[in-house]
């Protein structure tokens, strides 16, 4: 659950970084309407309007590495608002911690060779948390 309390100045601060999930798939609920969560397409920060009862999916980086690339995972934000909190609640989906994970064999061929090396899921996501959230600069450490 992430708790963003209201800010004079949101101009000057962060909610929550840029970054790209670690995980599979992510579902999200943006649970009391104020809007914050922003992804970046095409190099621009665009808001993810709330929709009630609506969950927002996102792909996330082991998606990314499975699908050899096929599937990107998104890099999103959570600013603040001067005046309300915001709250949501992200669900996060991966493989068993045992996994071994890299790109899907039927998905490796000698014209789209593997673009991310093996890992298991365990070490990725210790990886992940060991460092600060930097859009989508751990993903790429994956790259081979
Ligand atoms: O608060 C949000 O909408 C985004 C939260 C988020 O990106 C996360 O928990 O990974
Ligand atoms: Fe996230």
């Amino acid at each position: 659950m992430n708790y963003y309390p209201p800010c004079p100045r949101p101009d000057l601060v962060m909610g929550l970084n840029p970054h790209s999930d670690a995980d599979a798939l992510t579902l999200l609920l943006q649970v009391n309407d104020i809007e914050g969560l922003q992804i970046r397409k095409d190099g621009m920060w665009v808001p993810v309007e709330p929709l009630p009862n609506a969950f927002v999916v996102n792909i996330g980086d082991l998606m990314e590495m499975v699908s050899n690339g096929i599937y990107r995972s998104i890099e999103h934000r959570g600013t603040v608002n001067a005046l309300k909190e915001r709250i949501s609640v992200a669900t996060f989906y991966s493989p068993n911690m045992d996994a071994e994970i890299g790109p899907a064999p039927s998905l490796v061929t000698p014209d789209s060779p593997a673009l991310f090396r093996r890992i298991s899921v365990a070490e990725h996501l210790k990886g992940y948390f060991s460092g600060e959230l930097r859009g989508k600069a751990y993903l790429d450490t994956m790259r081979i």
